[in-house]
């Protein structure tokens, strides 16, 4: 089986680019190898409004054999909260890390979330009502974090950094600030998808192995640094920036899709 055609590529030194592909080394011992997948961007494409994204009919079920390969050791790493992206792949439940690594479902099930603070639900509701007449800003509710999307309003972004910082303050030093595409995020301070790696990492069945990481944003980086210490592969969907620790990149999330499908079929 060859994955050349698939446009995975390393331009940065990886010791496992060249002639094999990661993900042909991927398919050739499964053993061996832990992935984490980021989701907004990298399985799926980027939507105008966060409910507005696509899951492609045959995903969760080829997620599923993949990870059966992989004997478990697959796990989703998002900025979502943890039951929304739960449900995207819904009947199955793979290990997940929500929140940008603040909240964590493991392979025993056993679920870690991150505390809502009544002054943060205020928060919340405030940044919401201050907002309600930006025509194209969009307020997401995460629970212990909340979103603000400028996606539909790019000319908004100037307004909401000063809106946003100011509400970091409020929320504390529990808090932080979290960019990414289109949108400005408060999100637990507590981790982030580094150190959601590692915690999976630490646990039986993903212990021993080394990890691929794949995603697209400013978030992933945290955990493309961590792979990249541990001697593991980081990837990038889209093209590679100097700005980027990733790698190596595929694509589009339609490749890595493909890239899936193949490594299933
Ligand atoms: O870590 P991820 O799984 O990539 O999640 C990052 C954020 O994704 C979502 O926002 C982004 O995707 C939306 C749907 O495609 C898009 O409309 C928005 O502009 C993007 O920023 C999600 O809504 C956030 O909560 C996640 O943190
Ligand atoms: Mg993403």
């Amino acid at each position: 089986m060859s994955y050349q055609k698939q446009s995975l590529s390393a331009s940065k030194p990886d010791t496992a680019s060249g002639k094999d592909s990661i993900l042909a080394m991927l398919s050739a011992e499964p053993e061996k190898w832990a992935l984490f997948l980021d989701i907004d961007g990298t399985l799926l494409e980027l939507a105008e409004t966060p409910d507005d994204i696509v899951v492609p009919p045959s995903l969760p079920a080829n997620l599923d054999t993949l990870s059966t390969r992989l004997e478990g050791a697959l796990a989703l790493v998002t900025g979502r909260r943890l039951d929304y992206a739960d449900q995207l792949f819904s009947p199955f439940h793979f290990p997940i890390a929500g929140l940008h690594g603040a909240e964590r479902r493991d392979p025993d099930g056993r679920v870690r979330k991150a505390e809502v603070t009544a002054e943060f639900e205020r928060l919340k509701e405030d940044l919401t009502a201050e907002t309600a007449g930006w025509a194209g800003v969009l307020i997401e509710d995460k629970g212990a974090a909340v979103a603000a999307h400028y996606r539909l309003a790019p000319e908004r972004e100037l307004e909401l950094e000063p809106l946003m910082e100011q509400a970091l303050s409020r929320a504390g030093p529990n808090w932080t600030i979290q960019h990414g595409k289109m949108v400005i995020e408060i999100r637990p301070a507590s981790a982030d998808k580094g150190h959601a790696v590692e915690a999976f990492l630490a646990q039986p069945v993903f212990a021993g192995r080394r990890a691929i990481a794949i995603g697209d944003d400013v978030t992933d980086e945290a955990m493309f640094r961590t792979v990249n210490r541990l001697g593991g592969h980081s990837i990038r969907v889209g093209p590679l920036s100097p700005a980027s620790e990733a790698r190596g990149s595929i694509p589009s999330a339609e490749a890595l899709r493909g890239i899936i499908a193949t490594l299933v079929s």
